[in-house]
């Protein structure tokens, strides 16, 4: 039932640069603003008009939204904003170098950070200049749930929330739903709607800019397993593009 359009945010500046970003409120390259007008040409040239917009507090995922919705001649949608829908906060990699940070402690501690189901990173200390704790945009969040680190299954656990208590009643009045978040938020949702088992979860990349829409069922389970890009060949690129991240 509905019709779930999940983007990511286009390139960011740190993305570019090769950091770890995680809930740091970093802006778009210019690049980046062209893949999200381009992600919003994409939905209009495929007919797809969503009625309403979710995304995450971070401006990466916001803007995108927006540049999106001004391709595709659809700024008045109604849009809500949740925390729960931010990028996995890297915990004291954010701000590190994804390339020194792989040289530093060798392919198989990196990967494990970066793709394990349930090893979180070390966590980010608060007087750390890249942390988040005292943002004001963070007030009404119980202490106990600001975290200082996350691995994807925290992810998981906080965004299902959002997904069914948000998201779902959406899709179950039939509306059209685009979400911009981010790479690993949107691991968490394609893992649980796809029933993506814990291990194989670490091979899937989620590109930036580029469509994946989801036909329901009833039971909001996808029509089709994995969805579809609507640009499926500049997906495969950059599908492996984000794999190779910091490879020198
Ligand atoms: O937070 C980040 O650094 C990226 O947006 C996601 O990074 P990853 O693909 O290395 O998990």
């Amino acid at each position: 039932m509905g019709t779930l359009v999940l983007l990511r945010h286009g390139e960011s500046v740190w993305n570019a640069e090769g950091l770890f970003t995680g809930w740091v409120d970093v802006d778009l390259s210019a690049t980046g603003e062209e893949e999200a007008r381009r992600g919003g040409k994409l939905l209009h040239e495929a007919d797809l008009r969503p009625d309403i917009v979710h995304t995450s507090v971070l401006k990466r995922a916001i803007r995108t939204a927006n540049l999106a919705l001004e391709a595709a001649d659809l700024h008045w949608l109604p849009v809500r904003r949740s925390w729960r829908l931010n990028e996995r906060h890297y915990g004291a990699l954010q701000g590190k170098d994804k390339a020194q940070t792989r040289e530093e402690y060798g392919d198989e501690q990196f990967m494990v950070w970066r793709r394990s189901y349930d090893t979180p990173p070390p966590p980010i200390a608060d007087n750390d200049p890249y942390s988040q704790v005292g943002e004001r945009r963070y007030a009404e969040l119980p202490t106990e749930l600001m975290p200082r680190t996350e691995c994807l299954a925290d992810v998981v656990d906080r965004m299902l929330p959002y997904w069914y208590d948000q998201i779902v009643p959406d899709l179950a009045a039939g509306r059209t739903v685009l979400v911009a978040a981010h790479g690993n938020s949107l691991r968490a949702l394609v893992k649980h709607l796809d029933g993506i088992d814990d291990a194989t979860i670490a091979g899937l990349n989620i590109p930036t800019g580029i469509p994946l829409v989801y036909e329901l069922n009833d039971d909001f389970t996808p029509r089709k397993t994995g969805g579809e890009y609507l640009d499926p060949e500049a997906a495969k690129d950059a599908i492996e593009a984000v794999k190779n991240q910091g490879k020198k």
